[in-house]
């Protein structure tokens, strides 16, 4: 007999389906994320038999019980190995028949170890957009990820969005949005950045309700930078089962000020050439994620130049630095993580003091952050002048690359800021000029985007800020900018690090690790 091991983080559900008082035996429908390759799972059940000698009997795994049709044929599993699924201490079976969560029995046992450290029947916001990258996300939703949430009880609100702005709006909109646990994006990149500025639009609860809901994502766009981040890859069953068993933790954001306009961000704020890869290749965009690799390559190899000014408040400005504030970062992380319930964490992350403001328009405030308006900057908008300790940055005539982010993976092949963690207080940036590089470096440096090693090259700046300022040179071409993927007017903006406003849906309180503080 095969053996098969199920670890309790794929559990999606135990439920007692019968139960003999004479031999105190019970069976359990165990309903699980079977694991068929390296990324892909399957969900599927099992039924096993438990005895009151806290031993497991054979399991009856030759009459498989499908709950759904999509359940696959179940594979045979030993006893033996079903010792990995089982607690050492199985109660004694008795007590409520009913075998619920609460009442101490096997069932109990395992919906408590399956769920140690996240709340089970989670309630989903799901926001498909039909239009996301290829046009899939109504087929991923309900062919993959629907039947996790369902073996899993979750509870759904599923809204596919008609219109440009609509998951705004939702956010925005929805009195009761805070009942919700997390909302799931079916989509690019573009649902969640508007549903975070939906939130930041509520009136009176919008601190409230960012920290609230969670934020993750179906990949079903081109980048998925969200799913990228926290699984590591763009599969669509490893982010369902995320979903399941999600973590919340709190998420640093961005606030952008551009014209009179003010946004928040989650992800990125792109100048030049990778902002052209994105928003030039639109009409590629049956091509998937290659497009965007495509349009850099393009762009890169033409030696195009976006001139600018750009003025940057550093946190940490130099190669040991930045390693040093990673690693106690993550340090920080995980005790906060592993001493706290993830509910009171946002309250306990420990942020470098944020500076005074320095501009009129926060000028004189004494607010706690709690009291102040969400979106008040800290450094005053685009509209004052530059904070005279701010740096500006030397020979951006010929920029060719500015990149700003606050997530490791903007997409499954390239970790753009290696870097960077969820709550550390920074943002990392990317500065480059590919044109006074010769090709072969050029190119060299963008085979290093997939392991985040394109940011030792001599000729890039790889920096950490708390607030920069970027002014597109008058007169010159314009290109396209963008915000979490999405167009902006080729404008002046600026931005300026929020720290832990968001929250994000992760698998263990923590997003995929690059591994930079081993490089
Ligand atoms: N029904 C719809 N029709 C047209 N546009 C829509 C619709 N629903 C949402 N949108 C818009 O589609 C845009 C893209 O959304 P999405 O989240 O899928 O990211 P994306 O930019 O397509 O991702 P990627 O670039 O990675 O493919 C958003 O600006 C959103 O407002």
């Amino acid at each position: 007999m095969s053996s098969k091991v199920i670890p309790y983080y794929n559990i999606l559900w135990a439920e007692q389906i019968q139960q003999n008082h004479s031999t105190q035996a019970v069976i359990v429908k165990i309903a699980y994320a079977n694991q068929t390759g390296k990324l892909t799972l399957s969900p599927e059940t099992i039924t096993v038999k438990f005895v009151a000698n806290n031993e497991l009997t054979s399991p009856i795994f030759s009459q498989p019980q499908p709950i759904s049709d999509l359940e696959p044929t179940l594979g045979r599993t030993s006893a033996d190995s079903m010792n990995d699924l089982l607690p050492k201490d199985v109660p004694q079976v008795g007590g409520s028949a009913a075998g619920t969560a609460e009442d101490g029995s096997i069932v109990a046992t395992i919906l408590n170890r399956a769920y140690a450290n996240t709340k089970r029947n989670k309630h989903f916001l799901v926001l498909i957009n039909p239009k996301g990258g290829p046009g899939k996300g109504e087929q991923i939703y309900n062919t993959i990820c629907a039947p996790f949430l369902k073996l899993a009880h979750c509870e759904t609100t599923v809204i596919v969005t008609t219109h440009r702005y609509h998951a705004l709006e939702i956010a925005r909109d929805t009195a009761d949005i805070k009942k919700y646990d997390a909302v799931i994006c079916c989509s690019g990149d573009g649902t969640p950045h508007e549903f975070v500025n939906g939130l930041a639009k509520r009136k009176g609860d919008a601190r409230e309700a960012l920290a609230k809901l969670a934020l993750c994502q179906l990949p079903c766009g081109s980048g998925n930078s969200v799913a990228n981040s926290i699984n590591g890859n763009s599969s669509p069953t490893m982010a369902s089962l995320g979903m399941v068993k999600g973590v919340p933790i709190p998420m640093d954001l961005m606030l952008i000020t551009q014209d009179d306009g003010q946004y928040l961000s989650f992800l990125s704020q792109t100048f030049g050439i990778i902002a052209d890869a994105d928003l030039g290749t639109e009409h590629l965009r049956w091509m998937g994620g290659t497009r965007f690799v495509y349009g850099v390559l393009k762009y890169t190899l033409q030696g195009k130049e976006y001139p600018c000014d750009i003025y940057i408040k550093y946190s940490h400005e130099t190669a040991p630095e930045i390693k040093n504030h990673y690693i106690q970062s993550l340090q920080q992380h995980h005790e906060n993580i592993g001493t706290v319930s993830t509910a009171t964490l946002s309250s306990k992350i420990n942020y470098d003091q944020p500076p005074a403001p320095s501009s009129s328009s926060t000028s004189g405030s004494a607010s706690s952050p709690e009291e102040v308006d969400l979106l008040t900057p800290r450094f005053g908008t685009i509209n004052d002048p530059v904070p005279s300790d701010w740096v500006k940055i030397p020979e951006t005539e010929s920029l060719s690359i500015m990149y700003c982010g606050k997530m490791p993976w903007v997409s499954s092949d390239c970790m753009m800021f290696p870097a960077t963690l969820p709550t550390d207080g920074t943002m990392d940036i990317f500065i480059t000029n590919t044109s006074q590089m010769s090709r072969p470096q050029a190119i060299r440096m963008l085979a290093g985007m997939e392991t985040g090693t394109h940011i030792d090259h001599d000729f890039i700046q790889y920096s950490k800020a708390v607030a920069y300022r970027l002014i597109p040179r008058r007169g010159s071409p314009e290109g396209n900018l963008s915000f979490d993927g999405e167009q902006f007017p080729y404008h002046a903006f600026q931005v300026e690090l929020l720290p832990a406003l968001g929250c994000l849906l992760t698998n263990n309180g923590m997003w995929t690790l690059t591994g930079f503080d081993r490089r």
